[in-house]
């Protein structure tokens, strides 16, 4: 065993990081925040930042990116400080990614590179593997349709036909391409399970909270919280991968599940957030989205507007009465912002709650909020004809049921108190369903 464990320690590989700062980049965040983000990632790849800068682009240059002074000095920087790696924070094409390697000398990974090194480390289950071996050969497919026009342009309309490049590449492509298919055939079989086991959890009569949110912005320490779970929880990108579930008990005594899962980032390559979307029906099904924010950051704006930007994509329902913003580590704040941001989170829209997911602080009043958005709307009356037994666990799952009565034909009518958010699945799910009001 002790053995075993020595001989995989890697050696520790320095790595220089370089933001590439252009106009339009960044929706409003700092170069310098930008750059630290950066750092954060190839942190939680083990990689130990020997030096990270900033380079202004004023131009761009296809075939590097950077300017041929920039690579120069680079070049220099690399030896100086002996990296191992260069991380640009920025997309390179697999042509620019190659003359960078061959002009520094090292290796050089890119940001959707690097964020899809670390979400195949942290992969544990065999859905969360596969999600990001998919996401990683769709990537380089990607990739590959672009060396290939690039090809084409080099030859300048002549030869298309024919010719050793063309040939290893469309080679390359159709294996990829079934190595896809068989991902996707897997994924499939998995994911079957899956829904079975969602299904069989759907008839135990307790509506799903899902904590959403920014990476590190705490969404693993709250669900600890609420939960006494011990999900890991570190100081580093991307520490969840794959989804857990938890029953908490709400004030009163109800019985809720609560979902911690995968964080955001800003330039989420879209592969991922492809991959990760049958994960994220946890999600899009969930009663109640607590978006967990870390309120301390200097771009807490921004990382909100990212993560809500994902949702959108992924097709999850942001309705003000599905949603409460968890305002995360308060203890980071000074008394006056503080202040500040409790009276802020009184008038926000959705609702907010300050809280510290460290401290304990804040955490009844958000239990509380989220009792509240479960029970709040009046309650209707729904005919349940004999038969309609999906109906009636339905409603007992994902509303409070008030009062029950049953017909001699068999038939049960109940009173309920549905959420906005559960009436508009209840007329998705039961098209025509009876609702006297
Ligand atoms: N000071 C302070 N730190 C917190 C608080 N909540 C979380 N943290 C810290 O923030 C870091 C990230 O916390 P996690 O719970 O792992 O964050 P996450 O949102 O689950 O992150 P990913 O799973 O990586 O997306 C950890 O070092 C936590 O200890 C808080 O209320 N106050
Ligand atoms: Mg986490």
């Amino acid at each position: 065993m002790t053995s075993r464990r020595i001989s995989r320690e890697a050696p520790v590989q320095g790595a220089l990081v370089i933001h590439p700062e252009r106009e339009g980049r960044g929706q409003g965040r700092s170069p310098a925040a930008r750059l630290e983000e950066a750092e954060g990632l190839a942190r939680a790849l083990d990689l130990e930042i020997r030096e990270g800068v900033i380079v202004n682009l004023r131009r761009l240059t296809p075939a590097t990116l950077f300017g041929s002074g920039k690579v120069e000095e680079i070049a220099a920087l690399c030896e100086a400080v002996e990296a191992d790696v260069v991380v640009v924070d920025d997309s390179l094409t697999p042509v620019q990614q190659r003359n960078l390697e061959k002009a520094w000398k090292v290796k050089v990974i890119d940001r959707t590179g690097l964020i899809l090194e670390i979400f195949a480390r942290r992969a544990r289950t065999r859905e969360g593997r596969l999600q990001v071996e998919l996401a990683r050969l769709s990537y380089e497919r990607s990739r590959l349709v672009r060396t290939w026009t690039h090809l084409e342009r080099q030859r300048g309309g002549f030869g298309v036909m024919g010719g050793p490049g063309e040939t290893q590449i469309e080679t390359d492509r159709r294996l990829i391409a079934d190595r896809i298919g068989r991902l996707k055939r897997e994924l499939d079989e998995v994911r079957r399970t899956r829904t079975l086991q969602r299904a069989a959890r759907q008839r135990a009569p307790a509506p799903s909270v899902a904590l959403v949110g920014y990476t590190n912005a705490g969404k693993s320490t709250l669900f600890n919280r609420l939960t006494s779970a011990g999900v890991e929880a570190r100081d580093m990108l991307f520490a969840t991968l794959d989804p857990t579930l938890r029953t908490l008990r709400l004030p009163g005594g109800r019985p809720v599940v609560l979902s911690d899962t995968v964080g955001f980032i800003s330039d989420l390559p879209h592969e991922l957030v492809e991959a990760f979307r049958a994960t994220l029906e946890e999600v899009k099904e969930a009663d109640v989205i607590l978006h967990v924010r870390d309120i301390a950051s200097a771009d807490s704006d921004a990382e909100a507007a990212d993560v809500r930007e994902v949702l959108q994509r992924l097709g999850v329902e942001m309705a003000e009465r599905r949603v409460i913003e968890v305002w995360n580590k308060a203890d980071r704040l000074d008394p006056e912002a503080r202040q500040e941001r409790r009276t802020d989170a009184v008038l926000a829209r959705p609702a907010a709650v300050l809280v510290s997911a460290v401290s304990g602080e804040g955490c009844e009043a958000l239990l509380a909020r989220i009792a509240g958005l479960i029970d709040e709307a009046p309650p209707v009356v729904i005919h349940a004809a004999a038969g309609q037994g999906d109906l009636v666990a339905w409603l007992y799952r994902h509303g409070r049921v008030l009062e029950r009565r049953e017909a001699e034909d068999g038939s049960v009518s109940l009173a309920v108190s549905l959420s906005d958010q559960a009436q508009g699945q209840l007329e998705r799910l039961f098209p025509g369903v009876g609702v006297l009001a």
